[in-house]
Order: C-alpha cells, then structure tokens, then sequence
C-alpha cells in the first residue's frame, strides 16, 4: 500500500479474484424440511476468475457496478445491483461486524458465466468478504470469514479456500483434498442461465415420477480423490458424476447434445457444471483441453480451456488513490 495524503479523505482500493469452480461429483438427497438438500460433492476451483475491486467511498452505503473488463456478454443476462447482488451482500455482512466500515463501491469484472453452474455469484460474494476484510482492518480469521460466507450460500465457502475439497451438508461443511495435481477441462458456455432452485426442483419432481427415494449422502467415492491426487484424467474420467444432469437436461435438453458433440470431439468425458448449463469437458493434458477448445470453437459453440486446482479468494493489489 502507498502512503495516505493527510488532511483530505483517501480513497484505498483492493481488489481481490476469485475462481469458479466445477462439481467433480455432486450427489444429492432428498428435500429436507427447509428446502435444501443434503450433498456430497467433490468441488475443483478452475482458472476462471471473477474479480471484485473494493473502494472505500466518502459517502455511507454500498455501491456496485459491473467493470467494462468483463469478458462475459453480459446483455442477456440479469445481474441485480442492488441488495440482491451476492457481492453486496456480503459487504453488508462485513459491514455489520467490522468497527470501522466506510462506505463500499464495488466493481466486479464478470468471466464466470452467470447462471452457469460454475457459482460465479459465489465467487463475488467471496471476494468481497476478503476485500472488505481488508479495507476495514477487520482482522477477520479465515474461519470466520468462511462462517459468513455460509450464510451467504452453499457454494459461497468453497469459493474462499479454492483447490480440491470435499463439501458436505448443504456443500458447505468443506474438507480440504492434498490434491495438486493438475486436471485440464474445457469449459462450454451456453448463452442462458438455469436457476438452481429450479434445477433442484425438476430433480425432485422426476424422483417423485420415477417413485425414487433418494438416499442421504454421507461421503463421496473415494477413487474420485485419488484420481484428483494423481492428475489422472483417465481414471477420473470414469467416475465423474453430477446427480443434477438429467434435471438440467430435461429442462435444456440440448446439453445432451453438447455432452455428445464434447465427446465425438476428443473429450475423455463431460459432466454438466452444477446445476449447469455450462459443460465440463476432461482432456488428457493441457495441449488436448487447448485443441478440443479450438475444434469446438470451429463448430461454433464457446469453449474456453481452464485447469484446476487453483487457489481460491486472494487479494491482488491493494492501493491508496
Ligand atoms: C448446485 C450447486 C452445486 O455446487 O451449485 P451451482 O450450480 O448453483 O453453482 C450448489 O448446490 C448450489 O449452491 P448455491 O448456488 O450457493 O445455493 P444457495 O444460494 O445456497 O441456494 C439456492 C437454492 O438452491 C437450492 N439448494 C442449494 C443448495 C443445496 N445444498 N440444496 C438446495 O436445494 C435451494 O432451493 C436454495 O434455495
Ligand atoms: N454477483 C452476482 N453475479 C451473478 N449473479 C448474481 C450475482 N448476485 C446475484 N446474482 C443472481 O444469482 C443468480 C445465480 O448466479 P450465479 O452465481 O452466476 O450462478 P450459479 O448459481 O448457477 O453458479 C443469477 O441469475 C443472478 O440473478
């Protein structure tokens, strides 16, 4: 940080990125009482990275806008930037629990695709609970960041602590994998979004038609993390699982045919990211994530070649204006 002019209020900034991520596995119980589910899922942060720039303002209150830096064509879609946005939220919270808040302009550069299963929502709201950490001197532990970023979303946890890790509970109960080694995907973006609840829903309604009882998840399957341990796309390949799928294809029914189009392509398998609409792709290695990314770009789909694990939220400037 550079040194403060005295006498006149100084604006600081920090700014913190934050990674999406992709479900490796994710299975899914019943509805419960409060309308979520229990889940056991494999989580990966993938080199994909919202960014959310925090400056402290001279007037109270909570600003956001959307940066121009941002890669995603963000007409189609609807990003609320008000007290509904993830990221202001989680200001609020900081706010709430820090002595000397001021007030917050937030400028987030959108990459993750909205509405896209890869919790790009969540990966604003995680990086604002950093930055405002910061900005305030809140002196917030890790661990009590994480306890606020649960009671922003399930997916909001992962999103701070990044790499592998597995998520229980509603997917927030995370237990980091030593996983390091790297796997390579390739993400296909669709120009939609699918809203999870309603993902949710539609899984619920086909076990009810189907007289299904789903089981309570207690843990996942323990080749997934020795695959992930050992960079082993072609065992991973094989244990790849996303108890949502079929709910987002039947309600976007050309997923199937990305999956397939994926595959006939060069991809070692594919899974639908969360509740999706956005396609996992595994490679064998970084240049086959690269060509299959081209080869799907030719064929005029959005595909983009990321790897994973990365770390998750981090500050990457800090600076007095
Ligand atoms: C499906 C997953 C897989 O990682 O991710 P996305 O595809 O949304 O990225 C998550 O479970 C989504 O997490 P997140 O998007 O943070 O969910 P929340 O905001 O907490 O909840 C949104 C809604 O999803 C449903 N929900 C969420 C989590 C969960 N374990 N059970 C649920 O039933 C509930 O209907 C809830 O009202
Ligand atoms: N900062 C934010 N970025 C994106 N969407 C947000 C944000 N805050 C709130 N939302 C709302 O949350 C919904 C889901 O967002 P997102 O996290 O992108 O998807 P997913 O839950 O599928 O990973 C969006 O449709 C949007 O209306």
């Amino acid at each position: 940080m550079t040194a403060a002019r005295p006498g006149r209020f100084t604006a600081r900034t920090v700014r913190v990125k934050a990674p999406g991520k992709v479900n490796v596995s994710l299975d899914v119980g019943p509805l419960r009482p409060d309308g979520y589910h229990s889940v056991a899922s494999v989580y990966l942060a993938v080199s994909l990275y919202e960014e959310v720039a925090a400056t402290s303002t001279e007037t109270p209150g909570i600003t956001v806008s959307i940066s121009p830096d941002s890669t995603l064509d963000l007409d189609a879609v609807d990003i609320p930037l008000d007290g509904n946005n993830l990221a202001y939220k989680a200001a609020a919270i900081m706010a709430d629990v820090s002595e000397h808040a001021t007030g917050v302009h937030l400028e987030i550069t959108k990459r993750v695709p909205v509405a896209g299963g890869m919790g790009g929502g969540s990966a604003d709201a995680a990086a604002t609970l950093l930055a405002c950490d910061a900005l305030w001197n809140s002196g917030l532990s890790r661990e009590e960041l994480a306890h606020l970023a649960a009671e922003l979303g399930a997916d909001v946890p992962f999103s701070l602590l990044g790499g592998t890790a597995v998520g229980l509970g509603l997917g927030d109960k995370l237990s980091p994998a030593l996983a390091k080694a790297q796997t390579h995907w390739v993400l296909v973006t669709a120009d939609y979004g699918l809203s999870t609840p309603e993902v949710y829903r539609t899984l619920d309604r086909l076990r009810e038609a189907e007289g299904v009882e789903a089981a309570e998840p207690t843990g996942v399957d323990p080749q997934i993390l020795t695959a992930l341990r050992g960079g082993d796309a072609e065992a991973l390949s094989r244990v790849l699982v996303n108890d949502l799928q079929r709910a987002s294809i039947e309600l976007a029914p050309s997923l199937r045919d990305t999956l397939g189009i994926g595959e006939s392509h060069g991809a070692i398998a594919g899974i639908v990211s969360g509740s999706g609409p956005t396609v996992a792709l595994l490679a064998d290695d970084s240049v086959a994530a690269e060509a299959l990314a081209e080869a799907l770009q030719r064929y005029g789909l959005s595909a983009l070649a990321v790897h994973g694990p990365v770390p998750g939220a981090r500050i990457v400037s800090d600076t007095l204006i």
